[in-house]
């Protein structure tokens, strides 16, 4: 049975930690592949301040380009309304069947896990994996694994999750975002595909957001 692991995400815009998280569970795991998974509109951050889908979308093209296990996910045509962690998995099981499944999430993902909806279903359903955010000490990753836990305990939720071991890396989404506008450079902290696009599309700059044509539907 072939081992994927999901990469659900904003990745508004994808920088260099999601794609060392993504590697280092190829190579932990020896997974046969990951699978972005770009959620069209997150339930908990607001729609109005993500950055059109397209764009998400294309950036994460252009960054795992000729990587031989990073797939793009085939599901872009999320149902109107928020993206569900749940929707994302339901579609995916099907394009992917007799498949042992991983998520990976982020620290800060793993702390809301037990708010998600759908959860009863869901992580039941995965292998877990936690990427540390850098300033985290392991204690406080133990004690947030044991309050995750817990929660989910308290609604009969079983989870199997491990931490996966990544050097920290002290990049955010928000980080680049805010060097653009600051008209900071974002070199190495993106990939450099990912750093022309930008440049080329003039994004992050407020408000001058244009139509492009690389929508996948
Ligand atoms: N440097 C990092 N270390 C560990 N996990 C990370 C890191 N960057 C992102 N993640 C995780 O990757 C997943 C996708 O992240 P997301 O696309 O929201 O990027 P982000 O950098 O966290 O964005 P923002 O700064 O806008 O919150 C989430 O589970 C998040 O926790
Ligand atoms: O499905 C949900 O209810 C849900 C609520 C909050 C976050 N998530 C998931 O959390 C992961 C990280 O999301 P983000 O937007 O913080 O990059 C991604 O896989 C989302 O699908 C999922």
């Amino acid at each position: 049975m072939q081992k994927l692991a999901i990469f659900g995400g904003t990745f508004d815009p994808i920088h260099w930690g999601h794609l060392l998280i993504a590697e280092t569970a190829v190579d932990r795991l020896k997974l046969d592949g990951v699978i972005w998974a770009i959620d069209r509109c997150p339930p908990h951050k607001q729609f109005s301040t993500q950055l059109d889908f397209p764009y998400r979308w294309q950036m994460v093209q252009l960054a795992i380009a000729n990587h031989p296990a990073f797939i793009l996910s085939p599901i872009t045509n999320n149902s109107p309304g928020y993206s569900y962690a749940i929707e994302t998995f339901i579609n995916l099981q099907v394009v992917y069947p007799e498949t042992h499944w991983y998520w990976i999430v982020g620290q800060d993902a793993f702390a809301t896990l037990p708010r998600w909806f759908g959860r009863q279903e869901l992580i039941p359903k995965c292998d877990w994996l936690v990427a540390p955010r850098p300033e985290a000490s392991n204690i406080e990753l133990e004690l947030l694994g044991l309050s995750v836990v817990e929660q989910l305990t308290a609604e009969a939720i079983a989870i199997r999750w491990q931490v996966l071991s990544v050097p920290p890396i002290a990049i955010s989404s928000s980080l680049i975002r805010q060097y653009c506008q600051q008209q900071r450079s974002i070199r190495y902290l993106v990939p450099e595909t990912v750093r022309t696009y930008i440049l080329n599309q003039q994004l992050y700059k407020e408000n001058n957001l244009t139509e492009i044509s690389s929508d996948p539907n």
